[in-house]
């Protein structure tokens, strides 16, 4: 944490007030800077009220009564409203900020970064410090006002005694003791966030309803909850150890403030007895020495408040640095996506390790998809198919090597543009809680709206006979989280199967597994009917990829490649495949046995 995070931060959350209301934000800064005068007017006129009764001066006294009153409803009208609408102002400011991290989260090409640990650790800490750093500017503006305030309650303390400017001193101590409790308390937060990521998982897989029918089945969710409630008690205890060691220091320096305070009360005491100070610079150094404490803890506070958002800010820092090096502020486009193939898709010596692992997963792969052909992708578990499958739609981008689109590197074109021309279903696909026609039209969103095409993708993906059979048909709401209809993990996938069939004029369609729920023939059925449409739209020289582990689809796939431990084992036609005798061959002949 460095003073120019804190100043950044206050700097920033203040405009970020005045763009959620300029003239409350002003209206509020005003308020603020008045309190300073408002606390030494009240010590003020109490001295002048005690000094005019003394001398029996009744328009004196009169005159310092109606200062006094004003002052002091001045001051604590000013500080409700400003309390309040200052409250207000940082909901709003936490709002802007959580959305700001989401946005520029969500800029950074890839999704490289959200399996990076030291990436979401990160992000969590921002995210649990979001409150620190909308406090930041108004906690600033206040400290500086308090400490005018101060200054001004000294100016008046001087005036009777100068050795009593030393009360403002005795506090000094406080404010690294303070500051050190806030910075405790946040190394404690930012330590916990790991334990307490995993104990939302553990509790969330309790509450999923998926995986929680394979815990009630296994009977571990006493014992999840009981590890979960150990990570939870670790993090509370090791917050509660920091609050406590922060204390302590403050206790102590507290006290000191006591003694000199008493020192001071005795000082005006002994200044009296001499002549040398009249009952009303004693009520005037009761008074202040009772705002002066509230005000050096409130100047305290306010510094410990901005000293903890700069070093939240470091995390936001540290997330600005990443989006700029990752890309999250290039130029969108130094290529355009092209409306289509031409010469079709080349992966060039393409390596990929995951983020956080040396392991290459794909290891030295070469290999060309001609416009308008589809591949049919194999290999065992764990071979680097969905990998394989990931990279070509950008979703990670190869550690080396390239992947080549008619000859144009695909980090040269805008992620979001390239995604857009792409389509298709993943193996883990998404269980869209929606009414059916969102659940499906979510694959195209411009088109959420298209009946005609939200049909015909439910036909193409075998799902129309699944929407027929549902009360409301396409406005039927799927899912029992909002008292829906459920479906089978079939009918769910052949849902989603009609969601990556939206988009008809997709340059890249990727099929991963997305029919593993179905019979073969159900499959076989399918990919002949896509393996027709790649070759229907040979004008856009469209690519279907498919990955399956029945060769009875496979096959039909204009080139096969097997893939095996990350490299391409071999390749080609069925025919040149089966002929090659190779792994291909004998898993082909293997499987058409079996299915006799
Ligand atoms: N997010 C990830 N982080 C780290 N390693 C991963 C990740 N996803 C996959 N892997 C590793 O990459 C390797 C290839 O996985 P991939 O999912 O590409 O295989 P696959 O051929 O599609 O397997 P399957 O047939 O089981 O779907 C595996 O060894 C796996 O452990």
């Amino acid at each position: 944490m460095t003073l120019r995070d804190s100043t950044r931060m206050a700097r920033h959350t203040l405009a970020l007030s005045l763009r959620a209301d300029r003239r409350v934000t002003f209206a509020v800064g005003a308020l603020v800077m008045l309190q300073a005068g408002l606390a030494a007017g009240t010590a003020h006129a109490q001295r002048h009220v005690v000094d005019a009764a003394d001398a029996h001066l009744l328009a004196g006294l009169l005159a310092a009564v109606a200062l006094g009153m004003l002052s002091h409803a001045l001051q604590i009208i000013g500080w409700r409203f400003s309390h309040n609408l200052r409250n207000d102002l940082r909901d709003r400011i936490q709002m802007a900020l959580e959305q700001e991290i989401t946005e520029t989260a969500a800029r950074i090409p890839t999704v490289t970064h959200l399996e990076r640990a030291d990436f979401l650790n990160r992000i969590t800490m921002l995210r649990r410090g979001t409150l620190a750093l909308s406090k930041t500017g108004w906690a600033a503006a206040h400290a500086v006002s308090t400490l005018v305030g101060i200054g001004l309650s000294l100016w008046l303390l001087i005036g009777v005694h100068p050795a009593l400017a030393l009360l403002a001193l005795a506090a000094l101590p406080i404010l690294p003791l303070a500051n050190r409790a806030t910075r405790l308390q946040r190394e404690a937060l930012d330590a916990t966030v790991e334990p307490l990521r995993r104990e939302g998982l553990l509790h969330d897989l309790c509450l999923n309803p998926d995986p929680a029918k394979e815990i009630w089945i296994s009977g571990n969710g006493a014992e999840l909850d009981r590890h979960a409630r150990a990570l939870w008690e670790e993090a509370a205890d090791l917050e509660a150890r920091a609050r406590l060691r922060g204390i302590g220091g403050e206790i102590g320096a507290w006290a000191f403030y006591y003694v000199m305070l008493s020192g001071a009360l005795l000082l005006t005491g002994l200044l009296l007895a001499r002549g040398q100070a009249t009952l009303g610079d004693v009520v005037l150094i009761i008074s202040l020495a009772g705002q002066l404490r509230a005000q050096q803890q409130s100047a305290i506070s306010a510094i410990a408040l901005v000293a903890d958002g700069g070093r939240v800010a470091e995390h936001h820092h540290w997330l600005l640095g990443y989006a700029a090096a990752n890309g999250a502020h290039r130029p969108a486009t130094t290529s355009p996506v092209p409306a289509r193939l031409t010469t079709g898709i080349e992966l060039r010596d393409v390596c990929f390790a995951y983020p956080g692992t040396d392991t290459p997963v794909l290891d030295h792969v070469n290999l060309t998809i001609p416009a308008g052909a589809s591949l049919g992708l194999v290999g065992i578990n764990g071979a680097g198919k969905s990998t394989l499958i990931k990279l070509l739609t950008g979703v990670h981008r190869p550690t080396s090597g390239a992947i080549l689109v008619d000859g144009v590197d695909l980090r040269d074109h805008d992620p979001a543009a390239w995604a857009a021309v792409c389509t298709g279903t993943l193996q883990d696909f998404l269980k869209l809680q929606t009414p059916v026609s969102e659940s499906v039209g979510a694959g195209d969103l411009p088109r959420i709206g298209d009946t005609a095409r939200i049909e015909r993708a439910l036909s193409r993906a075998g799902a129309d006979g699944i929407v027929d059979l549902l009360p409301s048909g396409l406005r039927t709401q799927l899912g029992r989280t909002f008292g829906g209809a459920e479906l089978s993990h079939g009918q769910w996938q052949r849902i989603a199967l009609a969601r990556g069939l939206m988009r008809e004029a997709a340059l890249l369609l990727l099929l991963d597994e997305p029919t593993a729920a179905l019979d073969p023939q159900a499959e076989h059925d399918l990919f002949e009917l896509f393996a027709q449409q790649t070759r229907d739209s040979v004008e856009r020289g469209a690519i279907t990829v498919l990955v399956s582990h029945r060769f009875s689809t496979v096959h039909m796939a204009d080139h096969i490649v097997v893939l095996s431990q990350g490299r391409v084992a071999e390749q080609g036609s069925h025919d040149e495949l089966l002929g090659a005798g190779g792994d291909y061959a004998d898993l082909y002949r293997t499987q058409a046995l079996a299915y006799r």
